[in-house]
């Protein structure tokens, strides 16, 4: 909360990547945290539940839920035990091309996919209390189209740096119940994570009682 009152100006954090500050207006943040509970909800108790992936041996911390197709770990599959992902909402489809198209304006490295985004797979990422995202690539696309992140929740830092160097340097950013990342371009294969999240920061209009949400929008 403590940033909403400063001017934080949409720009260009390296090329390639874009932060969209206080993108999401309140209702709009509040029905994604509704869409994604409820897409939780209808499949809890089978295997495409909201889990904690294992990644090369350890167990996230975040929980995963996968929309379009489903993410295990080492990649994506169409389906999971004869049943079907729950397909991307389209107005989530929608938002994500919103934000690709305004991302663009201010990283014209993202100008080939303004007009061309067609995402396949979107992942919900809940982030309880004291939880994080190791530095990673997100590497099972085969697509080179930008990958587009919202924030809603508790505040993030979060940190991005090249494709070439997994120990830095990095740019360090705050994310806010909000905010929109869109890498790709030359950062489409950067290492990536979360290092940390400040409990009790988030807005309560998301009508998340605690932890952060982060949604990533991807083509396949
Ligand atoms: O939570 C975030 O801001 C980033 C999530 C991420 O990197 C991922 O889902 O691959
Ligand atoms: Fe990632």
């Amino acid at each position: 909360m403590l940033f909403h009152s400063l001017d934080r100006p949409a720009r260009q954090i390296q090329p390639g990547v874009a932060h969209l500050p206080n993108w999401l207006n309140a209702s709009t943040q509040a029905a994604l945290v509704t869409e994604a509970r409820e897409i939780a909800r209808s499949v809890a108790g089978t295997e495409l539940a909201m889990k904690r992936p294992w990644v090369r041996g350890g167990q996230m911390s975040a929980y995963i839920l996968s929309l379009g197709q489903h993410w295990h770990g080492r990649g994506y599959v169409q389906s999971l035990g004869g049943q079907r992902v729950p397909p991307i909402p389209e107005s989530l489809v929608t938002l994500a091309r919103r934000a690709v198209r305004e991302a663009a304006g201010v990283a014209t490295e993202l100008v080939p996919w303004a007009g061309d985004f067609d995402p396949d797979v979107a992942l919900i990422n809940y982030y309880p209390p004291g939880s994080a995202m190791g530095m990673h690539v997100d590497a099972h696309e085969e697509s080179s189209a930008p990958i587009v992140s919202f924030s809603l929740g508790d505040e993030a830092l979060f940190r991005i740096g090249s494709d070439e160097a997994p120990r830095g340097p990095w740019s360090d950013l705050t994310l806010l119940s909000g905010d929109v990342v869109v890498f790709g371009g030359p950062a489409r294969r950067a290492y990536h994570g979360v290092v940390a999240v400040r409990e009790g920061t988030g807005p309560e209009f998301t009508g998340l009682s605690e932890g952060r949400i982060n949604i990533t929008v991807r083509q396949m």
